[in-house]
């Protein structure tokens, strides 16, 4: 299957969000809007990405942890295809996450940052979840935390699911994610901090195209 690359529109304006997704939309699949870039303009700079591009796949990083149903709302209503949720939640809250996503037409994925146990990730799973980000957050990056094989393990038995990863990938490490079962490869800094954004993500689309 094709690997996909997700842009992650993290820490940054509005109009640092348009340059980049101008910059890196012919090597793309999928624009994340940043949960920072969320709580900083609100739902409008979903709905403002989703006029200026109406047809590119839109992730609002909502990283819900309870009102499942009225964040996820929000999201999609304002032109979200996906709306995240982490699998810390009480599992009634990814539930409604995933019953108002389906209502209205879009999907939910679940952020797994910080889970370790498999039980966890079968529970979700039992209630119908399909995509899962295997996730190493920023903090702990800043602790020399990165993306690790065996995290994978979450998901390995797992049927029919779409996996992602994101946490400090950029166009030097990806390599060392050959072979893994990822299908989306989130890009925020490895794009957006790079000399060339534009070569970046071009590079990156090419390196995973040989995965
Ligand atoms: O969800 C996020 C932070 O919580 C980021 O979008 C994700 O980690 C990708 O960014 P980076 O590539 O810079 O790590």
């Amino acid at each position: 299957m094709v690997k996909k690359i997700q842009l992650a529109l993290d820490r940054m304006t509005k109009k640092e969000c348009i340059y980049y997704i101008d910059e890196t939309k012919d090597f793309i699949d999928y624009i994340e809007i940043g949960t920072g870039v969320i709580k900083e303009y609100g739902m409008n700079i979903v709905k403002e990405i989703r006029e200026t591009y109406p047809s590119i796949k839109i992730i609002a990083d909502m990283k819900t942890c309870d009102a499942g149903k009225s964040e996820t709302e929000q999201a999609i209503n304002s032109g979200a295809n996906i709306s995240t949720v982490m699998g810390f939640s009480n599992i009634n809250t990814i539930k409604e996450t995933l019953d108002a996503a389906n209502t209205l037409g879009g999907e939910m994925l679940i952020d797994l940052l910080g889970i370790s146990s498999k039980e966890q990730v079968t529970s979700i799973y039992d209630i119908g979840a399909r995509k899962f980000c295997m996730h190493i957050g920023k903090d702990m990056q800043s602790k020399g935390e990165q993306l690790f094989t065996s995290m994978f393990d979450l998901v390995d038995d797992l049927t029919d699911v779409t996996v992602f990863a994101a946490g400090g990938i950029n166009e030097v490490n990806i390599k060392n994610l050959k072979g893994l079962p990822i299908d989306t490869f989130i890009v925020g800094s490895g794009i957006a901090s790079a000399d060339n954004p534009r070569k970046a993500a071009e590079n990156i689309k090419k390196i995973v195209s040989e995965f």
